[in-house]
């Protein structure tokens, strides 16, 4: 039996697919194998030693000592792209109400409750409403600062909608690449980026590379009266910088999801409270994903969207076979000293995958026969082995 303990709200839809013959799941329960959490911070916690992956339901990772599990071969893996469209949509309504005078409109209209004579409410409105006059997205030019899943679908619905779209991105993988639309001009640093768009719109991971990516200083960059449009991370933004450019009238406005006190009560930013993936099919998509992707690690040793490991898979060599996993280090010969331990043992190997990723090597063998706890244990001693299990 696996075990698998809930953090936050998941979608029953992604906890339906483990087969309870097989899973517990929880948000309460002792020796977990496998963690499934959103935004749950892991850092202040200790790790059980029963913990062999941890699988975060949504895109940033930055809620998950990565680094620190990777040391201890537990594996993490994400759902890329599965909440792309729920914030796709978040951001376009975030240009839509910075651009156009809805907000204050409605609040405006919400205040005539002293009005009783629809008339007479239809004449005042007519005079007053230019106060709300907005202007269109057509033609206005929207920097995207990283173009992975949601940046390039941001881009493509600008393009949809007749803007400019220019991007910035220096860790584009080719994937992504291929992905994006050719007319996104490229922009050559983010100082050119900000310097030409009405619209800045971030999808950045939070890593030390984007802290405060834009701050006081590259906010001078901006053009006056610009929309800066923050869907990716707090800590990507340094929030007092930006209130002191919008008090300067150079930043036109700031929307973003993520309220500090700072931004609180200003008619200049729109914040809402970190909803960017809260729609039904975001949840349903992201917890599906990494449900599958648990499931597959745990009874498999299959590794797919995983931002620690590398991706491996192998086809299970046949039904009476037993299948060997492990992690080590990623340096010469332990591969080699552990097929030793098999050839010493008499065990046969049959298939066998070696991948690495940074420092981290990961291995699956299929053997014909299940290793003895001896021989289990001499792999494990082999050194620079991180993680040995059989399947
Ligand atoms: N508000 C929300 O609810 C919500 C929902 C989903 C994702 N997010 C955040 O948005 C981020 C992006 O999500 P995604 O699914 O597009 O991820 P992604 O991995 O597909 O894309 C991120 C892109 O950023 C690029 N990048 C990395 N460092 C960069 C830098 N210094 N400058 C410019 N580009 C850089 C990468 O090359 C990549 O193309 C997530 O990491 C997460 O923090 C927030
Ligand atoms: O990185 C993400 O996927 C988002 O920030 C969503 O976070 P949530 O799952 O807590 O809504």
């Amino acid at each position: 039996m696996y075990k698998i303990k809930t953090y936050n709200k998941i979608s029953v839809k992604g906890l339906d697919r483990f087969d309870r013959a097989k899973y517990e799941v929880a948000s309460d329960i002792n020796s977990p194998d496998g963690y499934i959490l959103r935004s749950h911070k892991l850092h202040d916690e200790t790790l059980p030693e029963s913990v062999k992956a941890v699988a975060r339901a949504g895109a940033g990772t930055n809620n998950v000592p990565v680094a620190d599990y990777s040391k201890k071969g537990v594996v993490v893996f994400n759902a890329p792209g599965a909440n792309a469209n729920a914030v796709k949509e978040l951001v376009l309504t975030g240009m839509l109400l910075s651009s156009r005078g809805i907000i204050r409109g409605m609040n405006w209209s919400n205040s005539l409750t002293d009005m009783t004579d629809a008339g007479e409410m239809s004449k005042l409105m007519e005079k007053q409403k230019s106060q709300f006059a907005g202007s269109e997205l057509m033609g206005k030019t929207l920097g995207v600062v990283g173009l992975g899943a949601i940046g390039s679908m941001v881009a493509e619905t600008a393009l949809a909608l007749g803007m400019n779209v220019i991007g910035y991105d220096p860790a584009l993988s080719v994937e992504a690449a291929w992905r994006l639309p050719s007319q996104v001009a490229r922009a050559e640093n983010l100082q050119a980026l900000l310097s030409r768009s009405d619209f800045i719109t971030l999808h950045v991971p939070a890593i030390d590379a984007t802290h405060h990516l834009i701050n006081e200083e590259s906010l001078k960059s901006v053009k006056a009266g610009a929309v800066l449009l923050n869907f990716a991370r707090e800590a990507i933004v340094d929030a007092q910088a930006v209130v002191q450019s919008l008090d300067a009238k150079k930043l036109g406005m700031y929307i973003c999801d993520f309220p500090e006190p700072v931004l609180l009560n200003r008619d200049d930013v729109y914040a809402t409270p970190h909803i960017g993936a809260s729609t039904a099919e975001a949840e349903e998509n992201c917890a599906i994903m990494v449900a599958d992707q648990l499931m597959d690690y745990l009874e498999n040793g299959n590794i797919k969207n995983s931002v620690n490991f590398p991706a491996v898979q192998m086809e299970r060599a046949g039904s009476d076979s037993a299948r060997i996993t492990f992690c080590n280090d990623n340096v010469s010969g332990v591969l080699g000293n552990v097929l030793s331990v098999l050839a010493d043992h008499n065990v046969n190997v049959i298939d066998m995958v070696n991948k690495s990723r940074g420092e981290l090597a990961y291995n699956i063998i299929d053997v014909e026969q299940t290793p003895a706890a001896d021989v289990v244990a001499a792999i494990k001693a082999v050194e620079h082995v991180i993680t040995v299990r059989v399947i």
